[in-house]
Order: structure tokens, then C-alpha cells, then sequence
């Protein structure tokens, strides 16, 4: 299950992702905002960040203007590893080197064919497991 999320900067191209999810038979939760009247990006994070973290769903999708301040906010909670990726390189190797467990994207930068490349990789990539990410992770973690 993925959570999905948004700013009324992010809503169309979320829209986009929804549609993609449902032609290809991927489940998803969205937790809003539901149109594009202007709302405030850390309340969307926050909704998707937990979701993530109590594993209600598997991993996060979260889309503003920009991408930068919505990966700000999920960032803040603990467990969670937002990665603000306008290409494919950087999706698979957070996947592999970070385990990120949250994609972020700024719909005012990306158009909807590459997000949805963007997106196709982020989900399709394993963490490498490799020791010396697992201990970088774990210094994150604190
Ligand atoms: O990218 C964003 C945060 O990083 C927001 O989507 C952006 O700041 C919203 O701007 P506005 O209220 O002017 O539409």
C-alpha cells in the first residue's frame, strides 16, 4: 500500500500518479488535499509521514510546488527518509543506498512523464542491504 499525498501546488500531478496506480493495479491511500485550493504542505507530510512510519502503508509519495518543502516536513519524523528526486538516477540509488522509504517531487519542476518514471523506479527498487548503508542509516537514525 502506498501513501500518497499533496500540496495544491502537487494535486494534478498527484491526480496523474493516482491514474497510473489504478492502470497498473497498485494500491494507494491518499490522504489528500483533494483539489487546488492553496493548503499548507506540512499537514499533508505529516498525514503520509505517519502512515509510513506505524507501517499502515509501505512506503510514501509526496508531491508540492517544489518538492523541497514537503520533504522538509516529512522529514522531521523520526523513521521517515523523504527523498526529493527529479530523476530517475537519484530514485534508484536513494532506493539502494538510502532506503527511502518516502519519494517527494515538486510538481512546478517535473512534468508528468517523468514522474511517473520517477515514481515506477522509486517503487521498484530494493535496498541493497549492503552494511555499509545499513550502518550509515543507522547513524541517521541517531
Ligand atoms: O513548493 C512548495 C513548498 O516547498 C509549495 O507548494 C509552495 O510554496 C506553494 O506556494 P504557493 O502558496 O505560492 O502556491
Amino acid at each position: 500500500m502506498i501513501a500518497i499525498g499533496c500540496d495544491h501546488g502537487g494535486y494534478l500531478l498527484k491526480q496523474e500518479i493516482i491514474k497510473y496506480f489504478e492502470e497498473k493495479g497498485i494500491s494507494y491511500q491518499d490522504f489528500g488535499c483533494y483539489d487546488e485550493q492553496s493548503v499548507d504542505y506540512p499537514l499533508y507530510a505529516r498525514k503520509v509521514a505517519d502512515a509510513v512510519v506505524s507501517k499502515q502503508c509501505d512506503k510514501g509519495i509526496l508531491i508540492c510546488g517544489t518538492g523541497i518543502g514537503i520533504s522538509i516536513a516529512a522529514n522531521k519524523v523520526q523513521g521517515i527518509r523523504a527523498a526529493l528526486c527529479h530523476d530517475c538516477f537519484s530514485a534508484e540509488a536513494t532506493r539502494e543506498h538510502n532506503d527511502a522509504n518516502v519519494l517527494a517531487m515538486g510538481a512546478r519542476v517535473v512534468g508528468a512523464g517523468l514522474a511517473l518514471k520517477i515514481v515506477d523506479t522509486f517503487l521498484n527498487t530494493e535496498f541493497s542491504n549492503d552494511e555499509r548503508h545499513k550502518r550509515r542509516i543507522h547513524l541517521i537514525e541517531g
